[in-house]
């Protein structure tokens, strides 16, 4: 049993009737904060649900805090994970937040009614309201609190700030730093806002249709990754495929062309060995680098339309 990891998916794969996750393994490290980047429908919801055991999957093993998923009964992982669903219950419409809190303080043993009423106020939440009178925003602040004030040592978070205005945005980085201040704490999240990952991830796991393309250390992936511009007589396509990491070259007028690599130092040093003038540099977002991912993993537009299909 690895005591660093906070989560351990072994040789998983769960299939549906249209969509098969996996096989897949994939390590999350404990005290980091990871984030999930993928097109929707790539099975990072799925995820989030096989490690609670909400559904099982086909093969493999998941084993969470040191535990393997399904060996004890829910209620007592669950003590120990705070999880925010993509979408909220219509199942609790009807109750009202302060009466939904009452039974968490009930059911969980380290529920803080401090940090509750707390976040309340960060947020600007009215409990005594039915959730389903909360507006959307409301009731994801709400829920994202709930999932909070029982000092949670893992973080399941599904698109967190779905719906969140920017200063509650705001407010939602500062408390998941501060959540993360306390030491050995992990948050594992699904999102598709860049700024998100920018400001709160340590690694970032790439996934699409069911399969991880890769799981990157943040600042190594957006140090790594560059478009460079380059000029030179000799610059052809063909002498620019030598480049370290490159991974994409493009053609941008006269003798320039734009090369994307994931090896950027190396291949600046290349350019200057063999005097290729580098006109400029500019730094990939997450976005750019998912799409040439897809593309060498065979799952981009263009790799789709090479297939045949999309004409
Ligand atoms: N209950 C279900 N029954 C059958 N198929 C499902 C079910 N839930 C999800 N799927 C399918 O599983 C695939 C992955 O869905 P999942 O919700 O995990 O994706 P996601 O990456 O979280 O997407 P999004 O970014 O849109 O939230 C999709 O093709 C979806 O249609």
């Amino acid at each position: 049993m690895n005591e660093e990891l906070a989560l351990r998916f072994e040789g998983i794969e769960h299939r549906r009737t249209t969509f098969r996750l996996g096989p897949l393994s994939l390590d999350i490290p404990k005290g980091y904060i990871t984030a999930i980047v993928g097109p929707n429908g790539s099975g990072k919801s799925s995820l989030f649900r096989l490690a609670l055991n909400l559904t099982q999957p086909d093969s493999g093993s998941l084993t969470m805090l040191g535990e393997k998923v399904g060996k004890y009964p829910d209620e007592y992982m669950k003590q120990r994970i705070g999880y925010l669903s993509e979408d909220s219950s219509s199942h609790d419409d009807s109750i009202r937040g302060n009466s939904k809190a009452e039974f968490h303080s009930f059911w969980y043993r380290n529920w803080d009614v401090n940090l509750y009423q707390e976040l309340l106020q960060v947020f600007k939440i009215h409990d005594h309201q039915p959730l389903s009178k909360m507006s959307k925003g409301m009731r994801r602040k709400f829920e994202f609190t709930l999932a909070m004030a029982h000092h949670p040592e893992l973080l399941l978070l599904d698109e967190p700030s779905s719906g969140l205005d920017p200063l509650a945005w705001k407010s939602m980085i500062e408390v998941l730093h501060r959540y993360m201040d306390q030491g050995d704490r992990t948050i594992l999240m699904a999102t598709h806002i860049v700024e998100e990952v920018r400001r709160l991830a340590d690694y970032i796991v790439f996934i699409v249709q069911g399969q991880v393309l890769g799981v990157y250390e943040k600042d190594e992936l957006f140090s790594s990754w560059m478009n460079l511009y380059v000029s030179c007589e000799r610059a052809s396509h063909k002498s620019l495929e030598n480049m370290p990491g490159q991974c994409a070259i493009e053609h941008a007028g006269g003798t320039t062309y734009r090369v994307t690599t994931d090896r950027a130092m190396e291949a600046e040093q290349w350019c200057r060995q063999e005097d290729v003038a580098i006109v400029s540099r500019g730094s990939m977002e997450l976005d750019d680098i998912l799409a040439v991912l897809m593309e060498q993993s065979g799952f981009g537009i263009r790799a789709y339309e090479a297939r045949g299909h999309g004409k």
